[in-house]
């Protein structure tokens, strides 16, 4: 706890907030390389929930490295700080009540572990999406492949920058073997039982 920084108590909860919900909180994060398939599943998952009366929020490159981030390059020491930021934002969202969906490459196995300490390991939900990376640059979605191998692009995660996979991730999707449907409904199914239950 830094000096002089004394937290006030207040009244209303992370438990209120989700008995006024009706449903818990908690983070699903998606890591894999650029052009895996995080956003597109990410995005249908959010509308299934949203669908079921859940509240939501995503977390992406879009809201975050355009905004918040935008000082921030794509050197190691800076990926590591913006994931730090995201998780930090992601554990306040937590605390409002709402599940957190988050897409970002997050190339550091220590970057998510720290993320879990965060948000706390009962909150956090990591879905790997596994793509090959001959498969991502075969998508290039956004011509970033074609210009890292250009050279144009330093630091190109997959092609000039690791990306450490998870190990135990909760749930690992193989896009080159399932559908986006499929894939968005079988995350559905294993988050359904967190959102009720009582276990925290
Ligand atoms: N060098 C390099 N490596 C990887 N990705 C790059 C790079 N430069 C730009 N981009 C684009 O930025 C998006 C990744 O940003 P993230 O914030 O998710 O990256 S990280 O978690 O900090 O590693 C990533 O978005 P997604 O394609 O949605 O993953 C890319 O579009
Ligand atoms: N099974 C799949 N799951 C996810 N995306 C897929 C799949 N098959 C093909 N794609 C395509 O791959 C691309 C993934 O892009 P995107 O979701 O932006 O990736 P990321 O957010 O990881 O950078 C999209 O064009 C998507 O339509």
């Amino acid at each position: 706890m830094k000096k002089n920084i004394i937290p006030h108590s207040y009244q209303i909860s992370v438990t209120d907030r989700q008995d006024l919900n009706g449903h818990n909180s908690f983070l699903l994060w998606f890591t894999g390389l650029s052009g895996s398939g995080k956003s597109t599943i990410a995005n249908v998952v959010e509308q299934k929930l949203h669908q079921k009366g859940i509240k939501t929020y995503t977390l992406d490159g879009d809201n975050i490295r355009k905004g918040i981030n935008k000082d921030l390059t794509f050197a190691p020491e800076d990926r590591t700080e913006n994931i730090r930021r995201i998780a930090e934002i992601a554990h306040l969202m937590v605390d409002a009540g709402l599940v957190t969906l988050a897409a970002f490459v997050s190339p550091y196995k220590k970057d998510r572990e720290n993320i879990r300490s965060i948000v706390k390991d009962v909150n956090f939900v990591e879905v790997y999406i596994n793509t090959s990376v001959e498969e991502c640059e075969r998508r290039d979605v956004k011509g970033l492949y074609k210009k890292a191998r250009a050279g144009e692009i330093k630091n190109m995660t997959g092609i000039s920058a690791p990306y450490e996979a998870p190990e135990t991730p909760d749930i690992e999707i193989k896009t080159e073997h399932e559908s986006v449907e499929a894939a968005a409904q079988r995350i559905v199914e294993y988050i359904t039982p967190k959102l009720s239950s009582n276990d925290e």
